[in-house]
């Protein structure tokens, strides 16, 4: 879905690991984009290739064994890509920024909250000195920091894991980006601190008015913030549409089976539904035909052997599966 009035459009990315010499690609052809003030969820299992898609964004990749070997990254029409670290510098934590699971690992543990605020106002504001405080200050009470003066002084030690996620959200939101990317940002927390910090990026990107690339395994997220959902399988994105379709018509085999296996309120059920089998490992990726296949209530002999591409099915609703492609055999087939 090729899209001019794009805020960032990912176009055919492959990122690869070298594991013992030979390359492995973990994000294999991945194409979709966000539209300004947007929400975007991307949402698959563990090992589906989020966080690596999330990363290759930033420029974030361990370099020694992971590198984008095709595809542009246009943000606001430009390619990332070919930029260099200093280049990448000064578009991170200024027009893009992102938040992570664990922000006790994300912040500096020896500097004090108010010293890590102002690092990024300093280096990507033009905020004169004597206003870099009170900035910082004013950032903590919009992310819902009431002791905002003290807080400064204090270290990421000794706040909560709701108020660290919190001040990290201050941070990310510092420059006014125009695009902030959340990779599962409420795993690592409570669950009631969850729907707080759920409601804080609501909020946040209301009143800053920027796009948010939400990366999440958890379904409720999605239906709670989602504009736009991106559905990733084994690298690959195999169903994107608006949330509404994406709930009330799933038309891939895997986003049924990802709906399926969440439990419902009103109905008793002896065993949750799972999707049987795991999501394979780069080594063990098939090398012909669709990746969901091992695991496909409804997979056929021939989804073994044609690759399946990602078409739409109706007007922006993408899905890679032969039974929707009326070019291949078995395309009338039933999806249940
Ligand atoms: N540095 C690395 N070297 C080799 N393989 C890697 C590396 N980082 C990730 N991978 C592999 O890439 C694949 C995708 O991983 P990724 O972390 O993107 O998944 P994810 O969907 O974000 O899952 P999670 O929700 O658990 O983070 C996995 O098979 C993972 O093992």
């Amino acid at each position: 879905m090729s899209n001019h009035e794009a805020l960032l459009e990912i176009k055919d990315l492959h990122t690869g690991f070298d594991i013992g010499g030979e390359t492995f690609h973990a994000v294999k052809g991945v194409s979709f984009s966000v539209k300004p003030k947007e929400v975007v969820c991307v949402v698959g299992e563990s090992g589906c290739g989020k966080s690596v898609m999330s990363l290759s964004i930033m420029d974030l990749l361990p370099k020694h064994n992971g590198k984008i070997d095709k595809g542009q990254i246009l943000f606001k029409g430009k390619d990332l890509v070919p930029l260099n670290d200093k280049e990448m510098n000064k578009i991170r934590g200024k027009d893009i920024s992102m938040i992570f699971q664990e922000p006790m690992t994300a912040l500096n543990p020896v500097l004090t909250i108010g010293y890590q605020i102002e690092e990024v106002l300093f280096n990507h504001t033009s905020t004169r000195k004597e206003e870099i405080r009170k900035k910082s200050i004013s950032l903590l009470k919009q992310v819902g920091i009431s002791r905002a003066e003290q807080i400064v002084n204090e270290y990421p030690h000794q706040l909560s894991g709701g108020m660290r996620q919190r001040v990290m959200i201050a941070i990310a939101i510092a420059c006014q980006p125009q695009l902030l990317i959340a990779d599962e940002p409420t795993t690592a927390l409570d669950v009631t601190v969850q729907a707080q910090i759920l409601e804080l990026i609501k909020q946040i990107q209301d009143e800053v008015g920027m796009a948010v690339l939400l990366i999440t395994h958890d379904l409720g997220v999605v239906a709670e913030l989602a504009d736009q959902v991106v559905v990733m399988y084994a690298g690959q994105v195999v169903e994107q549409a608006d949330a509404d379709r994406i709930f009330y018509n799933p038309q891939h085999p895997y986003t049924k089976s990802l709906l399926g296996s969440i439990p419902k309120m009103d109905e008793r059920v002896e065993v949750l539904n799972t999707i049987k089998g795991i999501v394979p490992s780069l080594k063990n990726m098939p090398q012909k035909g669709c990746r969901f296949v091992d695991r496909c209530p409804v997979a056929m002999d021939a989804c073994r052997e044609i690759d399946p591409l990602l078409g739409e099915t109706e007007k922006g609703h993408a899905v890679r599966c032969i039974l929707y492609d009326a070019s291949k055999p078995g395309q009338k087939a039933e999806v249940r």
